[in-house]
């Protein structure tokens, strides 16, 4: 039982989009020819070709209000696009009630929408008519679609001769100018050069501080966190999680790299010695385990910039050592050595140690900005002459941007903008971070990558 309702107005007080247990099905194909023999049988009967059915969309249900920008992540294969094509209406649900009320621009597949026969320019009407323009308002849109889209004189040669950027050129400026009351952008703009991401990133900002409502789907967690104010991870056909974009993509990451984890472990069998980077020492002490734990002590590998962090090593000594030092170092995946603390620099004496203990780093506030890191352990005598145990660089985490960009580089230094105008008819302005452009952020984010 379906049911699609579309309307082209917004009607006040009600979401721009509905769905209500909205599930979609396909069959998946798979010819079984296994030797000649069987594909000359193959030529008198079609029952070699095995048809299954599956559902990558299953009982979904969410509400898109105006003004809302939901960010849609999930691995590949998980469902993203199929929700888009639906609430575009290039896919209709197989099961549920779906309803937009509203104008809908999209970017989805590159070059979709398209005409490959004809030009730029007669593509823009032809894409005009489909968002429900009409021509005289598609003639007084051109010349800003076409300035927009920086393609020259590329603008009359038919399109089927573009570039996979041209095509998102072209796409995004009809997208844009069509003043749509929803946006929906699928992935696609990672294909335009870094100064056109810039100038849609600008574009999608503007959009949504006039109120617009947008639907990105993206594989830039540091892009969902600053445009949308709203998110979903689909995985298996299902919203996992839903809520604010940070949460989201925090659980998402998590799930991610327990899942990374486990493969690994599979992969190799599993040694108490296992691990990437190397480890020495004569072994009086032995750290027997690391653990990289959140506030509530639970350890992961996944971290936000300014969150508690702490670093636990387990240890076990068969002998009494007197005064033993333990550390730590932080290391950037590039190899810039970030930091490293002991017991000794922080005036911590630890008397003796027998049998096994833990001894916990805490760091209040994670200063490291979005990066891949290594957390190297150590344990030595009181005089550093003597290494009982070294782990080198064997210890990975990830750390992601929290709500708010930090500034660029490695670490946060949490530092304070004072500004003085010079002119007492102004008063002096305090800012605790310098004011970069949303796509300034996201822009260089991407490069950085
Ligand atoms: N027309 C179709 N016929 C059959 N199967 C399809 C069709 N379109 C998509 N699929 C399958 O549906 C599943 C979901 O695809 P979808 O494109 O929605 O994933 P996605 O989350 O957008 O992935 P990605 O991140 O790789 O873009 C995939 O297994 C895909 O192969």
């Amino acid at each position: 039982m379906m049911n699609v309702e579309r309307l082209h107005t917004p009607i006040p007080g009600q979401p721009l989009i509905e769905l209500r247990g909205v599930s979609r099905r396909f069959e998946k194909r798979t010819e079984r020819h296994r030797s000649l023999q069987e594909l000359f049988i193959r030529l008198f009967q079609r029952s070699s070709i095995q048809v299954d059915e599956f559902w990558p969309l299953k009982d979904v249900s969410l509400s898109i209000h105006a003004g809302d920008s939901l960010g849609v992540i999930g691995p590949n294969g998980s469902g993203k696009s199929t929700l888009l094509k639906l609430i575009t209406g290039i896919l209709q649900p197989t099961e549920g009630e779906l309803c937009v009320r509203g104008r809908l621009s999209s970017l989805l597949e590159l070059g979709a929408g398209f005409q490959p026969d004809l030009t730029g320019r007669e593509n823009i009407y032809l894409n005009g008519s489909i968002y429900g323009l009409s021509r005289s308002e598609m003639n007084r849109r051109l010349p800003d679609i076409i300035r927009y889209a920086e393609l020259g004189e590329f603008i009359d040669t038919p399109v089927k001769h573009y570039s996979s950027g041209m095509y998102v050129r072209l796409g995004f400026a009809i997208a844009i100018h069509t003043q749509p009351d929803i946006l929906l952008v699928d992935e696609v703009l990672a294909v335009g050069d870094v100064s056109f991401q810039h100038k849609c990133l600008n574009s999608i900002y503007q959009f949504r501080k006039n109120g617009g409502t947008l639907v990105l789907v993206s594989h830039d967690m540091t892009a969902i966190q600053n445009i949308c104010n709203r998110a979903i991870w689909i995985e298996d056909g299902r919203i996992q999680a839903e809520g604010k974009p940070t949460d989201v993509v925090m659980a998402y990451l998590e799930s991610m790299a327990t899942r990374e984890e486990e493969a690994q472990n599979q992969a190799e069998a599993p040694k108490a010695d296992s691990g990437p980077g190397q480890r020495w020492g004569n072994g009086k002490i032995q750290i027997t385990q690391v653990e990289l734990c959140g506030d509530d002590g639970t350890p992961r590998s996944v971290f936000v910039t300014g969150e508690p962090l702490q670093i636990r090593l387990h240890y076990r000594s068969r002998e009494p050592i007197q005064a033993p030092i333990f550390g730590v170092a932080l290391h950037h995946e590039n190899g810039v050595h970030i930091a490293g603390p002991n017991t000794r620099f922080s005036g911590v004496h630890i008397p003796q140690v027998e049998r096994e203990g833990i001894v916990t780093y805490r760091i209040p506030r994670l200063p490291l900005l979005e990066g891949t890191y290594t957390v190297s352990v150590a344990v030595v005598n009181e005089t550093d002459t003597e290494i009982f145990d070294y782990h080198d660089r064997r210890y990975p985490f990830r750390v992601f941007p929290g709500r708010r960009r930090d500034g660029y580089g490695l670490i946060s230094l949490e530092g304070a903008w004072e500004v003085s105008t010079g002119t007492s008819a102004w008063p002096t302005a305090s800012v605790e971070e310098p004011l970069h452009t949303l796509a300034d952020s996201a822009a260089h984010s991407r490069s950085s990558h």
